[in-house]
């Protein structure tokens, strides 16, 4: 059983707000990309489990727009890092959504440690003149924690970036003990994504460098499935999907040139691909 994941990242935003969103207003556009791509998951749900993460103002459309015969998961781009407890926290969280809030939308999946979102975290700490990796992998623990409490199953992401290269093992490393520490690993994925790789533009690892780093993630993670995500394509979807230790891919954009975006048909080519039916 393959894994095929897509982060909508904000494909939302419109064109006329510099964002690359032409195929919806954004009223509609939860219910319109769920209605263009769920025949494809449903098409290819017996070879892979597939769920989309949605940025959260589209959760309610997308759990809306599913089916009830439909295999497929949707998932949301991150939650906050503590929750709603009976005699406890009620839900005085203002700005910051929860897993509890969000199971309760209908979502399953959840997106943990983006480089986008490590990238914020960090972020933060820089306002106060404070570089400091663990702390970020602290909070994010705290996050899959509660994800985990809360009954949603976790993609969790890790990455390193072009400079950290040299020392890919520290980074992974510490992203894994310390962002996993203590967690039944029974519901959890890791994405590997090199930042490298990400968005337009950007070189692809060949097929050793992902598997050193996919074999060191099972040897850390007893064996969690890992996904590669960075740069899929439909042009390199059949040499990814044939490493041996990656279980799944992770699509973000799905064309890289020209009008960039997600695109319901470039989604479709590349599961194909990926899957093995359009060889
Ligand atoms: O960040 C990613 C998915 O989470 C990868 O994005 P791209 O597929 O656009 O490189």
């Amino acid at each position: 059983m393959k894994y095929i994941f897509a982060n909508l990242k904000r494909f939302d935003i419109p064109k006329e707000m510099d964002g690359i969103n032409t195929l919806a207003p954004v009223s509609l556009w939860g219910s319109y990309l769920t209605g263009q791509i769920r025949e494809t998951m449903n098409q290819y749900s017996a070879q892979a489990e597939f769920a989309v993460f949605y940025p959260e103002a589209y959760l309610l459309q997308a759990a809306d727009a599913k089916a009830a015969e439909d295999g497929w998961k949707v998932g949301v781009q991150g939650i906050y890092r503590e929750d709603t407890e009976k005699g406890g926290n009620f839900g005085a969280f203002t700005t910051n959504r929860t897993a509890k809030s969000v199971k309760s939308m209908g979502c399953e999946y959840v997106l943990i440690g983006h480089c986008e979102e490590r990238m914020d975290k960090a972020g933060v700490l820089a306002h106060a003149g404070i570089t400091d990796s663990e702390a970020v992998n602290r909070i994010l623990n705290e996050e899959v924690v509660c994800a985990v409490k809360a009954g949603l199953s976790v993609l969790y992401c890790v990455g390193e970036t072009e400079a950290e290269q040299n020392r890919w093992q520290d980074v992974i490393g510490e992203q894994l003990d310390v962002g996993l520490n203590g967690v039944d690993l029974s519901g959890i994925s890791v994405a590997y994504e090199p930042l490298w790789a990400i968005g337009p533009g950007k070189p692809v690892p060949d097929s050793d460098y992902i598997t050193k780093i996919a074999s060191f993630i099972k040897s850390r993670t007893d064996g969690c499935p890992v996904i590669y995500g960075g740069g899929l394509k439909e042009e390199n979807a059949r040499m990814l999907a044939e490493i041996p230790c990656v279980d799944g891919g992770l699509i973000g954009l799905t064309k890289f040139s020209g009008d960039i975006g997600f695109y319901p048909d470039g989604f479709a080519s590349i599961v194909e691909k990926y899957l093995g039916e359009g060889k």
